[in-house]
């Protein structure tokens, strides 16, 4: 049974005159791995900040754990485990120590024996008595995990978490967040633009740009929606004479694209097999034949893209002319 443990209605937040979040409905269930993407200057932070509680909301509410943040910043805090992107330690003691004095500070029993559970979990065990000035940023980054983890929170907020590591090191520390979310039951919302990584890992996804959340869902969902006018594309590569006029009158064809490359063809249904037959009729040397499956890149590009040009038609009408009068003209 799905169960919202973080509640958003109408969440705002002016810096002067400045919407860094704009009108923010969003629900999370619990045990969800939830992927916030936007470029720079979204407002993936300052949503963040007041789902902690850290920053005031201009209006609306987040609630997170049952607990209105704002108005009870420090419960929140007792639920709530936030890993910022650069994450601090004490340079010259071991992780062991560190980890040790954060779970003293925290009122945590027995913290040294917690500390090492801890280490083990996030797979710094090896480690544990080495000097943490000698860590490297992904060996920083599982620590700082076990630094949240310590506190045996229900939700973690990661703020882009993988930036500055290896490739490996990604891929294992997107490993152990998803294993952390399976085993406990955790509910973990990350922020990041990486859009591949979070592909991996997130349930669901929401796309921020300009302060709105312009779209959420699963990858599939939202793929579904945006490219429904033609979901299924095939690419065919080879050499010969592509019969371009004879797909374009096949069922359901929507576009025929012609490159040196290859040929991209879109359509509303998947008639692959058909489309082999009628090249290979056709005398058209076939090498290969794949079938494309819109990923977050496009999916974000697209709302990306369609946000700017928005943008851009809204400049300029609210430049020379009064906005009130291209308003009524505005198509979007
Ligand atoms: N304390 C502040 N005072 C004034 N403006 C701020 C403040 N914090 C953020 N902003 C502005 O609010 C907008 C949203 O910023 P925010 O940091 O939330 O975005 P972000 O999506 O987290 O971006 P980034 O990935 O760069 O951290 C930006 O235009 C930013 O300049």
């Amino acid at each position: 049974m799905e169960q919202p443990i973080i509640e958003i209605v109408g969440l705002t937040k002016y810096y002067g005159s400045l919407k860094a979040v704009d009108n923010l409905h969003l629900s999370i269930n619990k045990g969800e791995i939830f992927g916030l993407l936007g470029p720079n200057g979204a407002g993936k932070s300052t949503t963040i900040l007041m789902l902690l509680g850290l920053t005031e909301p201009s209006s609306g509410m987040a609630q997170i754990c049952g607990i209105n943040a704002s108005r009870n910043p420090i419960p929140v805090k007792r639920k709530v485990g936030y890993m910022p992107d650069n994450v601090g330690f004490y340079n010259e003691l071991t992780a062991l120590e560190n980890l040790t004095y954060i779970g003293r500070l925290n009122g945590i029993p027995a913290a040294e024996d917690r500390a090492r559970e801890m280490l083990t979990e996030v797979g710094l065990e090896a480690a544990m008595h080495k000097k943490t000035g000698t860590f490297s940023r992904g060996m920083k980054q599982r620590l700082g995990l076990a630094d949240v983890l310590i506190k045996q929170p229900e939700v973690i907020i990661l703020d882009e978490p993988t930036l500055g590591i290896d490739p490996t090191g990604v891929r294992d520390f997107l490993a152990l967040i998803q294993q952390l979310s399976e085993q406990r039951g955790l509910t973990i919302l990350l922020s990041s633009h990486h859009l591949h990584q979070v592909q991996q890992v997130c349930n669901r996804v929401g796309i921020f740009v300009g302060g709105q959340l312009l779209a959420e869902g699963n990858v599939n969902k939202l793929a579904a929606e945006l490219f429904k006018a033609a979901p299924y594309v095939v690419q065919i590569t080879g050499s010969g004479k592509v019969p371009e006029s004879e797909v374009l009158q096949m069922p359901g064809i929507e576009k025929v694209t012609v490159t040196d490359a290859a040929v991209e063809i879109s359509g509303q249904q998947d008639i692959t097999p058909d489309l082999v037959r009628l090249f290979v009729s056709k005398g058209f040397d076939i090498s290969s034949v794949q079938k494309k499956s819109y990923g977050l890149d496009e999916i974000y590009q697209q709302y990306f893209e369609n946000n700017i040009k928005e943008n851009v038609s809204n400049e300029k009408s609210s430049g020379l002319f009064q906005r009130s009068f291209f308003g009524r003209f505005k198509k979007r």
